[in-house]
């Protein structure tokens, strides 16, 4: 044991220079984890101490370069069953001190091998402290991850991350949405169907609507309302998903028909700001955004404080203290993250619509908020009643 754990280490040590270049020009150097190669990407950091597979997997953290907070990363290794969707999605990844033997008994191989199996390149053995707050009082910006021949001088790699797209304006869902609808059949007896527009959906949202005897049909995110309403649905659902939603003008004139249709809707995460957007509010992006699963959330429809997962850099610009008069009737802001105020959810008052802009599908948990898919169901349910009396 104490062999192969020393064989281990040595090899890491004799892994290839790296280095993580930042746009304003601040250099870290470290070892390539994963992939050797060169990498492009916004720099944001999550803060979750676990479940690295699922924010790995995760579609709307899509051309980012994660940086993990917890300073040990990989301990239980990589297996078949936690992926949020088919691949890795971040653009690089950033540990400190990689684990150095995989122990798990779900565990198929390590964290390492998962990433240079699919190309993806990372760099270990960084000050993430020092990174993250570097990151907090400059906020997210552009960077690059080097390693072996990629390295080349200082000046050369700045130019180069600086002439990378910036994350404000990026219009990314498309290229990470599925191309083909597909369908979740319900868990035990079916009682409604819905419409998931796919946004960069994550492969525990249907699950979780599944168990409650929901048919999910998941639809590409250039679905048309004609398409949406082929399925006959009871409620329409938008989903999470990368980039910036001032730049998804399509997802909100869908949304804006179903809207138009009073079509029960539920959004999460993009698919909170683009009924954000569709109810005539604005979007900004925050200066480094929420990444992590630990964020505390009111829900002042109850009073109560949940302990959420969350991953956006964008929010949506709405009043917290009044009921604001939309074209759709009136709207609340549901829920608001206690550590900084930002609108976390939106009730409409005068119809069934709501959406959030955290995870309670969140796998790896916390579950606190999963009862918000209780709600989506009751709502539905409410309808579908009413319907059969009138
Ligand atoms: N997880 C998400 O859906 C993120 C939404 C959006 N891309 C943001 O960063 O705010």
């Amino acid at each position: 044991m104490t062999t192969s754990i020393q064989g281990i280490a040595s090899q890491r040590h004799k892994a290839a220079p790296a280095v993580l270049v930042l746009e304003d020009g601040r250099i870290f150097r470290g070892r390539a984890y994963g992939a050797v190669g060169e990498t492009f990407g916004e720099a944001v950091f999550s803060t979750g101490m676990t479940g690295y597979q699922e924010t790995l997997t995760d579609p709307s953290y899509a051309h980012q370069i994660v940086v993990a907070t917890a300073p040990q990363i990989g301990n239980t290794g990589w297996n078949d069953e936690d992926d949020e969707s088919g691949r890795i999605w971040v653009a690089g990844y950033v540990v400190r001190d990689p684990a150095r033997a995989a122990s798990n008994w779900r565990s198929k191989r390590s964290l390492d091998e998962e990433l240079v199996r699919q190309n993806v390149v990372g760099i270990s053995g960084i000050d993430t402290r020092a990174l993250t707050r570097h990151l907090r009082e400059r906020g997210s910006m552009r960077a690059g991850v080097f390693s072996g021949e990629a390295i080349a001088a200082e000046p050369e790699l700045l130019a180069r991350v600086q002439a990378q797209p910036h994350m404000k304006g990026a219009s990314l869902y498309e290229e990470v949405a599925t191309r083909e609808a597909y369908v979740v059949p319900a868990v035990g007896e079916k009682r409604f169907t819905v419409a998931a527009i796919d946004l960069g959906i994550k492969g525990m949202t249907p699950h979780r609507m599944a168990e409650r005897g929901i048919e999910v049909h998941v639809l590409p995110a250039t679905a048309t309302a004609e398409e949406v309403y082929a399925v006959n649905p009871d409620g329409v659902f938008f989903s999470n998903g990368p980039g910036d939603p001032a730049a998804a003008d399509g997802p909100v004139a869908l949304m804006t028909e179903v809207l138009e249709r009073r079509t029960p809707l539920f959004g999460i995460c993009f698919g909170n700001q683009i009924l954000g957007r569709a109810l005539g509010f604005g979007t900004y992006k925050l200066k480094y955004g929420h990444r992590g699963i630990n964020q505390p959330v009111q829900d002042r429809t109850t009073g109560k404080v949940e302990v959420t997962a969350h991953n956006h850099g964008f929010a949506v610009d709405a009043p917290l203290d009044k009921v604001s008069e939309t074209r759709f009737g009136r709207v609340e802001v549901s829920h608001v993250c206690l550590n900084d105020n930002v609108v976390e959810g939106l009730q409409l008052l005068d119809q069934p619509a709501f959406s959030v802009q955290y995870h309670p599908e969140a796998a790896a948990g916390p579950h606190d908020a999963a009862y918000l898919f209780d709600r989506f169901t009751s709502l539905m349910n409410t309808v579908l009643m009413e319907g059969q009396r009138a």
